[in-house]
């Protein structure tokens, strides 16, 4: 039988036809894989999600084996599987692996990597660029832009969310020994609100409306706080998540979004809850009628910057930005934002512990997808711990 090393990276990193491949198997319902089987959470075309069993690979030069230890479920990873695609270019077309917020520990080096060895704690960055020198986006440091990026989890690539997996030794980034595995994957989340953060200009006392409180909004609100933003309006449709953001940061102020209440009358009261126009909006919602509340609430030469990703095509309130110089910008995943991350979360400027509401074994994924799909369930962030 064909190990992985000996089919290549390219198929490793590309699509691969999973279920032509002798090795690997969908696991039926309610069967118990070995304790040290591959197993990984796929979803396919059809929107189902199971359990896959697939070879442990053998790392090739440059790469390093990890034991993946910890990864959160990305709203992206549950839209992938019970709707199929993100935007035009993103389109399950195959079997897909899930997930990629996840940190680990190395337990075996392929040939020439010397800085890591067995027993070492990184967070894995999931997004890997070609790294090539004629490629201006990875040259100049905007890595994200990558034509060439592999992002595991986005088809067709397979995701982290397995037990072991292989990744290329330089997209790692080493935890510090008081954090845990589950920071360690948090840290991609807190990655996407950090690249907000920097790129939105956001400063010291500045006030701020964040829109949505879903993990990306929390996430955001926290780094938020660190940066000195205030005062901080935070708005969602659900009471709950907005409690939530105030046992995260008490001093938040809140504001409910109501169905049927017109932009205007939302920023309104947005504006008499800060006490004031506000100067950045950090959108976490992706969706119209919260990016008009976000524009309408904004003082002039304010800027709404776009986290959240929607339809493809929205309609902007052109000449209210227009007459208000408001500038409107937008994050597509984020560059160089990790070892920010660690530094923040390690230093205890950020507490990320508390997002995390619900942990399943790698064993229970499937239920873990439930829940994190189910808003009933009142999850923020569902974890699956190995
Ligand atoms: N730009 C990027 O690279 C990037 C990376 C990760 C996530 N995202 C996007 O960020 C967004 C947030 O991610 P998440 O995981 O927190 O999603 P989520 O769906 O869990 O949370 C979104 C929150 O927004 C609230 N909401 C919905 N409509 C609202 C409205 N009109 N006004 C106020 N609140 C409203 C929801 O109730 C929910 O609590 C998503 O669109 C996601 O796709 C973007
Ligand atoms: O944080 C990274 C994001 O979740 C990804 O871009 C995903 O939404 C699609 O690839």
């Amino acid at each position: 039988m064909a190990t992985i090393t000996e089919v290549g990276n390219a198929e490793i990193y590309s699509p691969l036809k999973v279920l032509e491949h002798p090795e690997f198997r969908i696991l039926s319902a309610g069967e118990k894989p070995a304790p040290t089987a591959n197993i990984a959470a796929f979803y396919n075309p059809a929107h189902e999600i199971h359990l896959v069993e697939k070879p442990k690979p053998k790392p090739g030069p440059g790469q390093v084996l990890l034991h993946v230890r910890a990864t959160g479920i990305c709203g992206s990873d549950v839209h992938f599987w019970q709707h199929g695609r993100i935007g035009d270019s993103m389109v399950v077309r195959d079997e897909c692996g899930s997930g990629h917020e996840s940190a680990g520990e190395v337990v075996e080096v392929g040939e020439g990597v010397t800085q890591w060895k067995v027993g070492d704690r990184v967070a894995i960055e999931a997004g890997v660029p070609c790294s090539q020198p004629a490629c201006d986006a990875c040259r100049t440091g905007r890595y994200n832009a990558c034509p060439d990026v592999v992002f595991f989890s986005t088809p067709p690539f397979h995701g982290t969310l397995t037990r072991w997996h292989l990744h290329p030794a330089q997209w790692l980034h080493r935890l510090p020994d008081h954090m845990s595995f589950e920071e360690g994957s948090l840290c991609e989340p807190l990655a996407v609100a950090l690249a907000g953060i920097e790129r939105s200009g956001l400063k010291l006392g500045d006030p701020l409306l964040i829109c949505g409180a879903g993990p990306i909004g929390l996430v955001t609100l926290l780094s938020a706080r660190a940066a000195g933003a205030e005062p901080i309006i935070i708005t969602d449709l659900f009471q709950s998540r907005l409690d939530f953001a105030k046992t995260l940061v008490p001093g938040v102020r809140t504001v409910l979004i109501k169905r049927g209440t017109s932009a205007k009358e939302q920023a309104k009261e947005i504006k008499e809850a800060a006490g004031m126009d506000l100067k950045v909006a950090l959108e976490c919602t992706g969706v119209e009628s919260s990016v008009h509340t976000a524009i309408y609430s904004m003082q002039f030469g304010g800027k709404v910057f776009i986290i959240g990703v929607g339809k493809n095509e929205q309609v902007f309130p052109f000449m209210h930005l227009s007459a208000n110089e408001i500038d409107v910008s937008f994050q597509y995943r984020y560059a160089n934002q990790y070892p920010k991350a660690i530094r923040l979360v390690a230093g205890g400027l950020i507490n990320i512990k508390p997002l995390v509401t619900h942990r399943f074994s790698l064993e229970d994924a499937i239920s873990a997808f439930h829940v994190a799909a189910d808003p009933a369930q009142g999850a923020i962030k569902v974890q699956i711990q190995d």
